[in-house]
């Protein structure tokens, strides 16, 4: 499903240059669960970006379901981006004067979908993580865990393959982590490709596979 081949990454400022990449190779395969932990700076969000097609490497290859993505214009990029992929962030990222109900239909935007079946398709993904009962409250009237179940249910809206999450539970209690990590695994379940950057032992536990990093390397 994603594939990175001999991926470099290297930022470069006027004054440093920082190889948060070296040298990646890896497979998820088509209804993975996958974990990615290491020490802060290592280079975690880095590689989710890239597989996120939000990120360029500097070398090396990625495919997306087996198309080589690393040619496609910024247009293209986008394009895949919203058909395929659905982020998930820390910090939920959602639109503070907009109605939970509205900020979940914005993937569906940039797709034209028109605006009856965009509002059915946004509240069936709010019934999915339990919050029909929110969808007229605005962010700064919920909890931070309904914030990322609204979060969740705008990255599953459009119905992605992949959901990239980037320490969903960071920002969370473990009871309200916990709930997340749930919804994710049934997502899962339901047969999405899962690639979830976290610091928790505990969360990486729920998950099929741990890919570790060090200083941009793969470890594990
Ligand atoms: N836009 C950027 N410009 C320059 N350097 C960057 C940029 N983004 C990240 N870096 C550097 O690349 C390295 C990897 O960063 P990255 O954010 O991927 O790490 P991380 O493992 O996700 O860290 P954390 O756990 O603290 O979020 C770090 O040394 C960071 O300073």
């Amino acid at each position: 499903m994603i594939h990175l081949q001999n991926i470099e990454k290297v930022y470069r400022t006027s004054t440093i240059e920082t190889l948060a990449l070296n040298n990646i190779n890896l497979d998820i395969k088509k209804g993975e669960f996958v974990s990615i932990m290491g020490p802060s700076g290592c280079g975690k969000s880095t590689l989710l970006n890239v597989m996120g097609l939000l990120d360029e490497p500097s070398k090396g290859t990625v495919q997306l379901d087996g198309q080589p993505v690393t040619k496609y214009t910024d247009k293209e990029l986008a394009k895949l981006r919203n058909q395929k992929i659905g982020f998930i962030f820390q910090s939920f990222h959602l639109i503070n004067d907009l109605t939970v109900l509205d900020n979940v239909e914005i993937p569906l935007l940039y797709r034209s979908t028109n605006g009856k079946p965009r509002q059915e398709y946004a509240k069936e993904a709010l019934a999915k993580v339990g919050l029909s009962n929110r969808m007229k409250h605005f962010p700064k009237q919920l909890s931070g865990g309904q914030k990322q179940r609204v979060a969740i249910a705008r990255a599953i809206v459009g119905n992605p393959d992949i959901i990239l999450a980037d320490e969903p539970t960071g920002n969370l209690d473990s009871a309200m982590g916990n709930e997340i990590m749930t919804i994710l695994q049934d997502l899962n379940n339901e047969g999405a490709t899962i690639v979830m950057v976290t610091h928790d032992e505990q969360m990486a536990k729920r998950t099929h596979r741990l890919i570790r990093l060090f200083d941009g390397t793969q470890v594990l």
